[in-house]
């Protein structure tokens, strides 16, 4: 599963939008349908290499690129057959269905199977879910390899309702931009590999996957201050601490302290007594604290919390800190990343609605703060709006301490000055590029070592 780096996500109504856009600055609706089928048709002509392709076509646009591919295909000279669920009901799919040339069977149980399937069956266009004897029916249709037009027919493309599984899909051909499903559970497990045809659509969207990692080269002039100093803050079970700031001097910082903790995990971190930690944030080459990771909710960590956000140092706030600082986020005029997971974001941001998009950015605006919503289909939200997707990040993540390792990356990218949710951007890109580099094995502790 992948899905391309710093690429649009819209929703069906903004990509219903682009279109008319584009169709107003002079591409029209029916050349945009024939770059589509030509995109698909292309995946097709490729992933087929020679088999049998069996095209699935709907009754709306989807089907429009459907017929427009299944033409270009047999132009091609490709084996191909399709089959339709119903008659096309609008003008640019009766005009592609005019000119495909070939038999359409229908969609029945005496449908015959082919190893590549096409599925133009629905896309932005679903409404509601699909029947069930629709949905069964499609599913026990024994296709090696799917692909996918735009979205997979069956999930709700802005990803709000988990409707019943659609019909898997191998590779996803997304049009114009992607969409919400492409990158948030459950519907982004059913996308196999997405690929984006641009087809000619402009659009500018805040809302985005995530960029490749940066490759933080110091510069020339750097020294150990310039490239970040960050506190990390310990509270009970200091190893958590310990992992964040090795995760910080991994992730690019030139100076971490520990504060709360007697030995350090790599020689060049300053471990020290806690009792040093109101005169550390007075220290103004602090550029982030870090707090959060093995501290537990209690009357200190609602004092060390406090006399942080006191010091008015940029903040990584991290589970139970998250918490203790949400009264003070409210007021606004602070600096922070927040990185819930989906428990702490819950029990911290109980009124937020719709899809994790959505909620997440709700968080943001409400808190004045960068939110990092994680989970497999992490979203990462700005108070003005910016979103990064960072689906499908890596299953080898799913251990314990990781998120320490994420909130000491974060502390690490903020501790240089700049904009927090470029900040949390990068570190989620380098936490996942890690991760994927150990891969099979991988502990936490790896995250951090050589
Ligand atoms: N983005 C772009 O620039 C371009 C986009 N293009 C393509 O257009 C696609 C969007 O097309 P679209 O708007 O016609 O909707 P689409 O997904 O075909 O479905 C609508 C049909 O499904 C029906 N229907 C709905 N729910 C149903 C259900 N549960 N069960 C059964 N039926 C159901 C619905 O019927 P109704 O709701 O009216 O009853 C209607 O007939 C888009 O995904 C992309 O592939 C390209 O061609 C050009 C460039
Ligand atoms: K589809």
């Amino acid at each position: 599963m992948s899905v391309p780096a710093d690429a649009p996500i819209l929703t069906s109504s903004a990509m219903r939008d682009a279109e008319a856009a584009c169709a107003a600055s002079g591409t029209s609706l029916s050349e945009l349908m024939d770059r589509a089928g030509a995109a698909v048709a292309d995946i097709a002509w490729r992933m087929a290499a020679g088999a049998p392709v069996l095209i699935l076509c709907g009754p709306g646009n989807n089907g429009g690129d459907g017929y427009v591919a299944a033409r270009l295909l047999r132009e091609r000279g490709a084996n191909v057959r399709v089959a339709a669920l119903a008659p096309p009901t609008t003008d640019l799919a009766k005009a592609a269905r005019a000119k495909w040339a070939g038999a359409v069977e229908p969609i029945d149980e005496t449908l015959a199977p082919a190893p590549v399937a096409v599925d133009a069956l629905f896309g932005v266009g679903l409404t509601r879910p699909l029947a069930a004897e629709l949905a069964g029916r499609l599913r026990a249709l024994a296709v090696r390899r799917v692909i996918a037009v735009d979205v997979p027919s069956g999930v709700d493309a802005d990803g709000e309702h988990d409707w019943a599984p659609p019909l898997p899909a191998h590779v996803t051909v997304a049009l114009g931009a992607l969409k919400r499903a492409h990158v948030l559970l459950p519907a982004a497990q059913h996308c196999g590999r997405v690929l984006l045809a641009g087809i000619g659509i402009v659009c500018d969207a805040t809302i985005r996957t995530l960029p490749r990692p940066p490759a933080p080269l110091p510069g020339v002039t750097s020294h150990k201050f310039s490239r970040g100093m960050m506190l990390v803050r310990a509270g009970p079970m200091p190893g958590a601490a310990a992992l964040a700031a090795a995760a910080g001097l991994r992730a690019g910082a030139g100076y971490a302290v520990l504060s709360g903790a007697d030995t350090a995990p790599l020689s060049a971190i300053i471990a020290e007594d806690g009792d040093h930690y109101p005169a550390r944030l007075g220290d103004k080459r602090v550029g982030a604290v870090v707090i959060g990771p093995g501290y537990p909710a209690g009357m200190a960590l609602d004092r060390d919390v406090a006399s942080a956000i006191d010091s008015a140092r940029p903040l990584v706030l991290d589970a139970a800190a998250i918490d203790a600082a949400l009264p003070r986020l409210r007021g606004g005029g602070l600096t922070a990343i927040l990185t819930p997971h989906e428990g702490e974001f819950v029990r911290a941001f109980p009124g937020a609605e719709g899809g994790k998009i959505d909620r997440a950015l709700a968080a943001a605006a409400e808190t004045g703060s960068v939110v990092i919503y994680k989970g497999a289909d992490t979203v990462i939200a700005a108070p003005d709006g910016r979103v990064a997707a960072a689906w499908p990040g890596s299953p080898w993540l799913a251990t314990a301490g990781t998120g320490d390792v994420l909130a000491g990356a974060c502390g690490a990218m903020l501790s240089r000055g700049g904009d927090p949710f470029d900040a949390a951007v990068q570190a989620a890109a380098w936490h996942i590029a890690r991760a994927a580099h150990i891969g099979p094995g991988l502990v936490a502790d790896d995250l951090v070592g050589e």
